[in-house]
């Protein structure tokens, strides 16, 4: 049996009235590029954060390489995982280079590779010396995932990660970031709105709805019409949008 980079084990969370996520049990194999896409409230994020321990399962239990989560301390599971959410929460007072630095510094791990780590998200070195309110939010995101990739982490988290930026900068650093995981080795989870990124960026697409999870194909069986109605549903927005710009006269 292929062994799991990430694995839910019958998995659920349930709040006050609200189950966001309901007896799912899903494994990810190691290298692969999953998007996890559904509507608002499906429970995309809640998933994702039972991995890295922002929230703890109401049942079931989630294993990376096979161990329980939850058997060691939070902290140090968290330094194996690199996350990027949506306005990644630079710290402003730090400069680039000292928040691209602040994982191993604080784990008293040898220094990260500042340099080398800015040329891998595509931005200058000289913006190493920048505070944060100094960049644009595309920039701001590179310095997020940079951040991310400096304790070596092999497994990479993103939620949203790319929500609040224009079109052309989500595209450049949708590309990026699958350059990263193929050159890195990464095992990546990518929670997005949007199926467009998904199908082109993942290598296979989870689609959720209710806390469940309903789809679970490849991007290329996702366009020949596999998974079920949600996620042809989703599959058929873009679709329409390329028809409609193709079918349009100047
Ligand atoms: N801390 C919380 N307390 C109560 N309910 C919560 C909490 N976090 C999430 N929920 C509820 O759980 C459900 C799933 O939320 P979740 O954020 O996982 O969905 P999502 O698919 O990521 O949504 P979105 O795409 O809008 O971010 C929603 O109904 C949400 O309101």
């Amino acid at each position: 049996m292929q062994s799991s980079a990430i694995a839910w084990e019958q998995v659920s969370k349930h709040y006050a009235g609200t189950t966001a996520v309901d007896d799912v049990t899903l494994s990810i194999a190691p290298g692969s590029f999953v998007a996890l896409v559904g509507a608002s409230g499906s429970g995309k994020s809640t998933l994702l954060k039972m991995v890295n321990r922002l929230v703890e399962p109401s049942a079931g239990r989630v294993t990376i390489d096979g161990a329980d989560v939850a058997a060691g301390p939070a902290p140090a599971l968290r330094r194996r995982i690199g996350y990027v959410f949506q306005n990644i929460g630079l710290f402003p007072h730090l400069s680039v280079a000292e928040n691209i630095a602040i994982g191993p510094r604080l784990a008293s791990d040898p220094p990260a590779d500042v340099g080398g780590l800015l040329e891998r998200v595509e931005l200058p070195r000289a913006l190493a010396t920048r505070m944060p309110a100094e960049l644009s939010g595309g920039q701001r995101q590179r310095v997020g995932l940079a951040r991310a990739l400096a304790p070596g982490a092999k497994l990479l988290l993103l939620d949203e990660a790319f929500g609040a930026l224009d079109p052309v900068t989500r595209d450049a650093l949708g590309q990026r970031l699958r350059g990263l995981h193929d050159e890195l080795g990464l095992t990546t989870v990518l929670v997005t709105h949007d199926m467009a990124e998904a199908l082109l960026l993942a290598t296979r697409v989870v689609v959720m709805a209710a806390g469940r999870v309903v789809a679970d194909e490849t991007p290329a069986a996702l366009l020949h019409g596999a998974g079920g109605p949600e996620a042809q549903a989703l599959v058929g927005v873009p679709r329409a949008q390329a028809e409609r710009l193709a079918g349009m006269t100047v």
